[in-house]
């Protein structure tokens, strides 16, 4: 679906902060999983936040069923939710074993700035918007790891052999995940067509608002930020 200028809605949303998205995608953080060289102190930082953050990206998707104003949206919001309680969250909870993290750890967590930052900004445009602002908060997330992925597998720099981090890249480069982001993609694309340049506009800074706040998520990786 493409508007009068030929372009995707969502991909007018990545152009309006086109800036802001390649330093999301093209994180630092990033480069250095497709290198091989992320200090492993630093993924397990990120892993253990990455745990908190899926508790509350479920509680938005909890969020968009309530928001939900027919059977269709509430069934899609529903299976969502389901998807992340009752698997997602136990594959994190067994990566985070094979790091060394035990669920024991993972309880007594304390959460960091950044992780809060982002998922009560993304809560918060859910439930002093709609439906749509609530997807486009979480796009950056749904969508960009699919784009984060692909972007790993075609730079000349990736090692392949002997990467602990290729498993991770396999992950979000997978059929599941990239079929969850196109579904996504294409869900925004039929809200987003024929929106007013206002509404877009307003849409547009929550779609950024959640891009930095995607970015500054691998920061706190990097940086080990609490
Ligand atoms: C900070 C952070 N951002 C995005 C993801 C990726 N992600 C989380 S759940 C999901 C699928 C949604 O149905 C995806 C792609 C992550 N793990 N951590």
């Amino acid at each position: 679906m493409t508007d009068a200028a030929g372009a995707a809605p969502f991909d007018r949303l990545i152009a309006a902060c086109a800036d802001d998205w390649r330093a999301y995608v093209e994180h630092p953080f990033v480069r250095a999983m497709g290198d091989g060289t992320l200090p492993e102190e630093a993924f397990r930082h990120y892993l253990k936040q990455d745990y908190l953050f899926l508790v509350h990206f479920a509680r938005a998707w909890g969020l968009a069923v309530y928001k939900s104003r027919d059977i269709l949206e509430l069934r899609q919001g529903l299976e969502i939710l389901k998807a992340i309680v009752d698997v997602e969250m136990g594959l994190h909870v067994s990566w985070c074993a094979e790091w060394g993290i035990s669920e024991t750890e993972l309880a007594q967590l304390q959460e960091s700035r950044a992780t809060m930052a982002y998922t009560r900004y993304v809560l918060d445009a859910g439930a002093s918007g709609d439906l749509t602002d609530l997807h486009v908060a979480l796009a950056p997330c749904v969508i960009g790891y699919g784009e984060i992925a692909a972007w790993l597998l075609r730079q000349p720099f990736l090692k392949r052999e002997g990467n602990p981090y290729m498993r991770w890249i396999g992950m979000y480069a997978g059929d599941d995940f990239m079929s969850a982001a196109a579904a996504e993609r294409e869900w925004l694309n039929a809200r987003l067509a024929g929106v007013t340049p206002e509404r877009f506009a307003q849409l547009a800074r929550i779609f950024r608002d959640a891009t930095r706040l995607e970015a500054d998520f691998w920061r706190m990786g990097l940086t080990l930020a609490d």
